[in-house]
């Protein structure tokens, strides 16, 4: 049997939770459990694969439904939509502290006008396989629990139908800086208050009793968003839609859609095909990130302090550290990467690693390297002090390589950093596996056919990221083929 659901968000904020049946049509099945995830929430997986246990996911289970569309705004592409909200999803309730939640599960009062409010399976599992990638990786992320096939169809890509499906993700809430603007626009003030309590109780406890509860949760937010974008630096991951509606407060990544991890390397690299200026590429993440904090410190700003100048003094202070959070964040995810024991270092050593990720950049995007594949080679590396061989081969720049190379050496001796340690370091921070584009969009088509083995097999290699595994020596490196990889956002 499975445990009973809370409902503390919805009971807490009827203005923000709208009751709301999900649409399970009959026929549905829940074809892929995610068992280490049900294991560490005391779930059993063989029951969740029953139709009992499909009820349960759904919210039907008990006598009466309790599920809810939550209401949020956003600024999409800078543009301000003040009503979003679920309009294809259902919070079924909160286990252990976090929500369980529907994607793809019908229509609701926020549904865009004339959509069907489902999914495409092949959406449902691309979501699946990236958020185990980044928990595999220990990056925040929402993550998949199951994925039901409904039998049904929707029309996205082509007029052609696609199998339509259901995710149950499982995140630390699904309270986003879009539903901070909404109560700022459609509520009293007391329900901004009152939700600034509840999530520093839920996700910043430690500075719940705060003199200043709004500025200290904004901190907060700004430090936890500074090191999720650094993080995905360290691994070339672009989310892909940065509005504020996709924006967690509680640090976590959701709603990567149309993202992906950058084989050949640009620092412009953008795979959503919605996103037709690259608002949303990769080297703009940390900006962006920046701006869409600066929105949420807009709708704090009379709960920061009464006086409105004070206000957006106190504010802008605590926004102007969010580039100290990720430069300091970023090197210390590349120094991992590099094999530089930082811990203990001075700041100046931290802004020379900071120095190199740029160079590193450079000497990538020259020759559009493989993101992945350069570092790993370097995790590799058994030439010592030598300029690995390998990476004499990958790269047509000598001597920006021999320069860089040089630099890393030299940091290596600042920090007395041993071989040893360094490759240590290196060999827990740069992945063998990550979900290549085209091996995943191979995967996704099969599953598309009724054939899930691509996916599974996906999964087992990226679930143990940093370990060769034997027969899957094809997910390890990306196809030329991959540099016209544009990822499509059916969702
Ligand atoms: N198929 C759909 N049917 C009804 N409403 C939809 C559908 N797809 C998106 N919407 C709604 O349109 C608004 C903007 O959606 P957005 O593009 O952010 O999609 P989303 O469902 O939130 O997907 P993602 O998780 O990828 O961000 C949201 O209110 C969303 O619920």
């Amino acid at each position: 049997m499975a445990p009973t659901l809370e409902h503390t968000y919805a009971t807490a904020f009827g203005e923000l939770a709208f009751a709301a049946e999900p649409d399970i049509p009959a026929g549905s099945k829940v074809t892929w459990v995610n068992e280490p995830l049900a294991r560490e929430l005391g779930l059993d997986a063989d029951f969740l694969k029953t139709p009992a246990g499909l009820q349960w996911l759904t919210g039907q289970a008990g006598p009466e439904s309790n599920t809810y569309a939550l209401a949020y705004s956003g600024f999409q592409f800078g543009q301000l939509s003040p009503v979003l909200g679920d309009g294809r999803a259902h919070l079924v309730g909160e286990l252990a502290g976090k929500d369980l939640h529907l994607k793809g599960s019908g229509t609701t009062m926020f549904s865009r006008p004339g959509s069907d409010g489902k999914a495409p399976l092949s959406a449902v599992w691309r979501e699946a396989v990236i958020g185990e990638s980044l928990h595999a990786l220990g990056l925040p992320t929402s993550r998949a629990l199951a994925v039901i096939e409904t039998g049904e169809t929707v029309r996205r890509r082509s007029p052609l139908p696609e199998p339509a499906g259901i995710l149950v993700r499982v995140a630390a809430s699904h309270i986003r800086v879009g539903t901070f603007q909404f109560a700022a626009m459609q509520c009293e003030p007391k329900t901004r208050s009152d939700l600034v309590e509840y999530a520093l109780n839920r996700h910043y406890p430690e500075v719940k009793n705060a003199e200043n509860p709004a500025l200290e949760f904004l901190q907060a937010v700004v430090k936890s968003q500074a090191e999720l974008v650094a993080a995905w630096s360290g691994l070339g991951f672009v989310h892909g839609v940065l509005n504020t509606d996709n924006v967690a407060i509680s640090g976590e990544a959701i709603d990567f859609g149309p993202c992906a991890f950058i084989d050949a390397f640009s620092r412009d690299a953008v795979y959503s095909s919605i996103d037709r200026q690259g608002r949303y590429r990769f080297k703009n993440q940390p900006a962006v990130t920046r701006w869409n904090l600066t929105r949420f410190a807009e709708v704090l700003l009379d709960l920061i302090d009464e006086d409105p100048n004070r206000a957006i003094d106190r504010a802008t202070f605590v926004l102007e550290g969010f580039e100290d959070f990720y430069q300091d964040a970023a090197a210390r995810v590349f120094a991992r990467k590099f094999g530089l024991d930082v811990q203990g270092a001075p700041a100046d050593i931290l802004a020379e690693v900071y120095a190199l990720v740029e160079k590193t950049f450079d000497l990538l995007e020259v020759d559009s390297l493989d993101f992945t594949g350069f570092f790993r080679v370097l995790a590799e590396n058994e030439e010592g002090i030598e300029l690995p061989e390998a990476l004499g081969q990958m790269s047509s720049h000598s001597g920006l390589l021999k320069e860089w190379w040089a630099e890393l050496l030299r940091l290596r001796a600042e920090t007395g950093t041993s071989e040893q340690a360094a490759r240590e370091l290196m060999e827990q921070a740069n992945p063998v596996y990550i979900p290549r584009n085209l091996a995943l969009d191979a995967a996704l088509r099969a599953v598309e056919a009724g054939d899930q083995e691509p996916l599974e097999r996906l999964l087992s290699a990226i679930r143990e990221p940093y370990k060769h595994k034997p027969g899957c020596e094809d997910l390890e490196s990306a196809p030329e083929q991959s540099r016209f990889f544009r990822s499509f956002c059916g969702t």
